[in-house]
């Protein structure tokens, strides 16, 4: 029995800030020593000392200047590295996780979804690592040092500081509250016009068929629209962020410049402990006071980042749900010698109380289902639609996890640690082959190692490929396979199924389903062909296709004991 993976864990970005960060948070600090270096030089022209007062602190104001610059430099290089790392740490992980959900999945993300959260909405956590974080450290730690250095002076113009500082946090946890929301609805709608997009245009044949393109076009304009305005309210509420911060630090510094300079006529004459503040000193309290609300600033500047930021690991975590798990998603990938290895002879196939049924449903597709192929046997299963024909082949071959019972092939029971070995030995067709873009050759290949071009070339030639005109070179074919006919499309599934060297079990799900009889009885004779010597198993509801095989399995048949059960 396949065992369902652990719980996931939830995505994280790590939250102490770096070496980086630190650098930048001193660098900032630096400009404490600067505004004092050209408070005493300021101080030293007022009493007449001339250039002299002046060439010193200039010379030491430049040097912590060039400092800075190279220390915020360094800084932004490191952190901007860290980030772009931490990112495609997170993508390959989600991108991890989506493939090891079952392709069968019917909740799995919309693939314009998947696309668009890992390629465009992953990117906004860029400016939340490069910006947000390191200006939130920088806004908790240069504050503190500016009011302490201002307090030691005076601490009225500390007390003005110290007021006006903490309703700026405080707006912005208002307003942040709401850009969050905003963001999220941003890109949660983003993400929806993407995959509406992909889906429409996947099916742009049918709806053109069907005269439904001016529907779909009216429904991506309303969700462009949508999309608009969601982009607004983000952005309206990120210049009101600033607005706010704006007000607050302008309002701030205004009221210590007032105190200061009043203190220096000396109306007020209270506030620097007992003393009264010289020019320099007043001036340096005038320098820091920006500098005290900059960090703020810097920080409410990039307070959309946060949210949008947050609202990419969200989406990122999000996707990593699964309802249905690959199994030996978690395994290893064996290697095709391990598969060469094991295969040996045609494998029997065994399937003993097999329980199955899909996510979230009551009905079971099989409830104790017993089943015994003989080695090299050819069988074919029927029975009325959706009587788990599909979902038999898929539990076969892996591709979905048994509730209960077992499964084995050729002697080895199916389970998470097997499974990557087993499918080295089976080939599987399923009921719409996927058609990549690009050439009949690599579509035959699929990149697999050990697919070489004379594979490729005798298994084109074995399924009557190489006649097709899109099997020239230089021919590329359409997404969806689009340039190919549906019985070529089925040649193309065959012949990657004869390039594949190890596969002595192949799975087939209706190989013959809407071809003519001629081009049917082709594909059932390349088949019959290919499976000499292999175990088939193949889904039909084709009557002639199914006359060719050992035996015929009715998944719908009643169970002999239950019909001798209701007999007696
Ligand atoms: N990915 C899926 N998620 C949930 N239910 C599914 C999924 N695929 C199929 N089903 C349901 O499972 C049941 C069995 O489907 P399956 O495709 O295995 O039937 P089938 O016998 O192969 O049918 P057909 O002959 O029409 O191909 C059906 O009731 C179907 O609606």
């Amino acid at each position: 029995m396949i065992k369902h993976p652990p719980p996931r864990l939830p995505l994280q970005v790590s939250s102490l800030p770096d070496a980086a960060s630190l650098v930048q948070g001193v660098a900032a600090l630096m400009w404490i020593p600067q505004a004092a270096l050209l408070a005493v030089a300021v101080q030293g022209l007022a009493l007449g000392q001339g250039i002299s007062a002046v060439q010193w602190p200039a010379c030491g104001i430049l040097l912590l200047g060039v400092l800075r610059a190279v220390c915020e430099a360094w800084g932004a290089r490191r952190i901007f590295g860290h980030a772009r790392g931490q990112l495609s740490a997170l993508r390959a992980q989600t991108a991890l996780a989506l493939a090891a959900g079952s392709p069968l999945d019917r909740e799995r993300a919309a693939s314009g979804r998947a696309a668009s959260v890992l390629a465009e909405q992953a990117e906004a956590l860029v400016p939340y690592l490069v910006r947000y974080r390191p200006a939130r450290w920088r806004a908790t730690v240069v504050p503190v040092v500016i009011l302490a250095v201002v307090a030691s002076l005076s601490w009225v113009a500390a007390v003005v500081l110290l007021v006006a500082a903490p309703l700026i946090p405080l707006f912005m946890a208002i307003v942040g509250w709401r850009a969050k929301a905003a963001s999220e609805a941003q890109m949660v709608e983003m993400g929806g016009m993407n995959a509406f997009l992909l889906d429409r245009l996947r099916g742009l044949a049918t709806l053109r068929a069907l005269d439904a393109v001016d529907a779909a076009a009216e429904r991506l304009a309303q969700a462009a629209e949508a999309l608009r305005e969601r982009t607004m309210a983000v952005l309206r509420i990120a210049f009101l962020s600033s607005a706010v911060l704006e007000l607050f630090s302008a309002l701030g510094v205004a009221m210590v410049a007032a105190y200061v300079g009043f203190h220096l006529l000396g109306t007020l004459g209270f506030g620097a402990w007992g003393r009264q503040l010289s020019l320099g000193e007043g001036l340096f309290i005038l320098l820091l006071a920006p500098a005290f609300f900059e960090p703020l600033r810097e920080l409410s500047a990039v307070w959309h980042d946060r949210a949008a930021g947050e609202a990419a690991l969200q989406a990122l975590d999000a996707l990593q749900r699964r309802a249905l798990p690959l199994p030996g998603a978690q395994a290893p990938v064996a290697s095709a010698a391990t598969g060469a290895a094991r295969a040996g002879s045609a494998p029997a196939v065994l399937i003993r109380d097999l329980h199955f049924a899909w996510p979230g449903e009551e009905r079971k597709v099989f409830d104790g289902l017993d089943l015994r192929i003989a080695a090299g046997e050819h069988v074919a299963l029927t029975g009325a639609s959706g009587t788990g024909k599909t979902a038999l082949l898929s539990l076969l071959a892996g591709l979905l996890p048994a509730a209960h019972g077992e499964i084995s092939i050729g002697g080895v029971p199916l389970s998470d640690r097997t499974v990557g070995a087993l499918r080295q030995r089976i080939a599987w067709m399923g009921q719409k082959p996927h058609v990549f873009a690009g050439s009949v050759e690599s579509n035959v290949a699929l990149g697999r190692a050990g697919v070489g071009t004379s594979q490729v070339a005798a298994a084109m030639r074995f399924a009557s490929l190489e006649t097709v005109a899109q099997a020239h070179p230089g021919v590329a074919l359409g997404e969806g396979g689009i340039g190919l006919s549906g019985g070529e499309a089925v040649r193309l599934a065959l012949a990657r199924i004869a390039v594949h060297p190890h596969a002595d079990l192949l799975l087939v799900d209706e190989p013959t389903a809407h071809l003519d009889t001629e081009t049917a009885g082709q594909v059932a004779d390349a088949l019959l062909a290919l499976a000499r010597g292999k175990t088939l198993v193949v889904a039909t509801h084709d009557p002639v296709l199914a006359a060719r095989m050992n035996r015929l399995i009715r998944l719908d048949a009643e169970p002999a004991d239950a019909a001798l059960e209701r007999a007696a």
